[in-house]
């Protein structure tokens, strides 16, 4: 028999969960937009204009607050939106989606193509790998998406751009705040409302670049 997904506790916990019904009264697709939308708020990141990277984007509920947040007075997004996931994601408004795996090498070179020469003033990063329950082959793979992010985000942002990426709290943490801090002037953890306080899920949020590589 197929082994079950979501115990009778997690369903429940999730129907009574207020940012699901949120979520569902404003049209998001996940209950993770407001998790961006409370990092933002608080880093006063993001404007109309600007050209931003989704990394891990699918089902689009924080690409949906990117092209909220790049409107114009008159509703109209101002600014490039690049999304990328290795699922199929229901098409949004302007916003460019790839579908492809970020550690492979033709994925990350058709996202460095539509990027060509500009400067990214942000790169957000949802992406979660699929955890096998075996707690150091897990962190090795946090650790690396983390990685990859980050050197994505070095060779593509501007001077004074940002990241934001999802991590976990657990064994191999604490190499990638060393490595944030390697690349960033100024790095902060955030734990918005929204993220369950019983997960280890956090996010980095790294600004300013020390230096960067081509
Ligand atoms: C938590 S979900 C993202 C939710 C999304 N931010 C939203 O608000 O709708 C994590 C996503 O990361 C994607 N992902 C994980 N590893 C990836 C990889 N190596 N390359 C591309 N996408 C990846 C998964 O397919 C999944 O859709």
């Amino acid at each position: 028999m197929a082994k079950k997904k979501f115990s009778k506790n997690w369903i429940h916990q999730h129907i009574q969960d207020p940012y699901v019904k949120m979520a569902q009264q404003k049209g998001y697709r996940a209950r993770a937009a407001f998790k961006l939308m409370e990092i933002l708020d608080t880093e006063k990141l993001l404007r109309p204009g600007q050209f931003v990277v989704d990394l891990g984007a699918t089902p689009g509920s924080w690409s949906q607050v990117l092209r909220e947040r790049m409107k114009d007075a008159d509703g109209k997004v101002q600014g490039r939106i690049v999304a990328l996931d290795m699922l199929p994601m229901e098409a949004l408004p302007d916003v460019t989606f790839i579908q492809g795996d970020f550690r492979e090498d033709e994925v990350l070179a058709q996202l460095q193509q539509i990027v060509g020469d500009q400067r990214l003033d942000l790169v957000v990063s949802d992406m979660a790998p699929n955890l096998s329950g075996v707690e150091a082959a897990d962190a090795a793979r946090i650790q690396h998406v983390c990685e990859l992010a980050l050197e994505f985000a070095q060779q593509h942002l501007k001077p004074e751009g940002a990241l934001i990426v999802k991590s976990f709290h657990g064994s191999g943490f604490s190499q990638i705040v060393k490595a944030f801090k390697g690349v960033f002037e100024r790095v902060v953890e955030r734990k918005p409302k929204a993220s369950r306080h019983q997960s280890s899920e956090t996010f980095l949020v790294g600004r300013g670049l020390k230096s960067s590589i081509e």
